[in-house]
């Protein structure tokens, strides 16, 4: 594994920094750049760490930039890391013509089918290669929660129920719940996966509640005035009916008016770092 890092901008944020950096991806096979916000506690102790996995069309930097996360981050002493969405500067064939497949769009799955499976693993990016790499380069101590947006909402909950005891908390906002029933999923997984649905099960986290069961309690924000929610593509119904059938603690909370936007994400951000904090510590 290459882990060199190369700085591309540091911005002091609330006493602590913000840095993007470039790096080689064996997984990906190509180049990427992540985001991390290191606390001003970073400077003297190893600090834990909250992954956030951002949705469609977004790369690291919107999440830092909309979200407003840095203030409690920085008061609560915890990094975190954004890593981009899909893998970057390949051509293939279609890879930039939808919103919602291809580049901006890696679903934070293992692609199977060519030609997405030479570069499209962004499973292993997130789960695997960044995590070591990151433990090699800062100050972290080895504790990490995991929470994301849409897509990225997705993409937190099948980590957290791929890999039990990874994780001290997950939480999510307006997850693409079950993507095997949804148009964006199913276009996606039909690209990335294949057409045999049985081959999805895998990376459904309806799916992988009823299979795996969870170690962890999952919680979920939603608005109701999501178009996206409106329109069937996030369905937490089904992650409440699979939650139910499991037995798996889920707190959702369906928050009026609010709509799929960053300005949903900035009103509730406080209370998911606030929560994933207080597990990060009693672990
Ligand atoms: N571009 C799509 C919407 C994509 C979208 O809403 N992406 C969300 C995640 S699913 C997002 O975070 N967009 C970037 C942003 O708001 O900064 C459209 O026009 O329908």
């Amino acid at each position: 594994m290459s882990d060199e890092l190369e700085l591309i901008s540091a911005t002091k944020s609330f006493g602590g920094w913000l840095k993007r950096y470039k790096h080689r991806s064996d997984a990906l096979h190509c180049d990427m750049i992540f985001a991390i916000y290191l606390p001003p506690a970073a400077e003297e102790k190893s600090v834990p760490l909250l992954w956030w996995l951002s949705g469609l069309t977004c790369t690291d930097e919107n999440f830092m930039q909309k979200a407003g996360a840095q203030r409690i981050a920085a008061e609560l002493g915890i990094a975190i890391i954004c890593p981009d969405t899909s893998p970057r500067g390949t051509e293939l064939p279609g890879e930039h013509e939808r919103y919602d497949f291809g580049s901006g769009a890696g679903f934070y799955v293992n692609a199977t089918e060519s030609p997405w499976n030479r570069h499209y693993h962004m499973y292993d990016y997130v789960t695997e290669e960044l995590p070591a790499l990151l433990e090699t380069h800062f100050p972290l101590n080895g504790k990490a929660a995991i929470s994301g947006h849409s897509m990225g909402g997705h993409g937190a909950l099948i980590c957290a129920l791929k890999n039990p005891g990874r994780y001290t908390s997950v939480s999510a906002f307006a997850p693409i719940c079950n993507p095997s029933q949804c148009p964006w999923g199913e276009f996606a997984f039909t690209g990335y996966l294949g057409k045999d649905k049985t081959d999805w099960r895998e990376w459904d986290a309806c799916e992988l509640v009823k299979s795996h069961g969870s170690d962890l309690a999952l919680m979920v924000d939603q608005g109701d005035a999501d178009n996206f929610y409106q329109d069937g593509q996030l369905k937490p119904e089904a992650l409440q009916a699979a939650c139910k059938e499991a037995e798996v603690p889920l707190t959702l909370r369906m928050q009026p008016g609010y709509d799929h936007s960053y300005f949903f994400i900035a009103s509730f951000i406080d209370n998911h770092l606030r929560y994933h904090a207080h597990h990060l510590r009693s672990a």
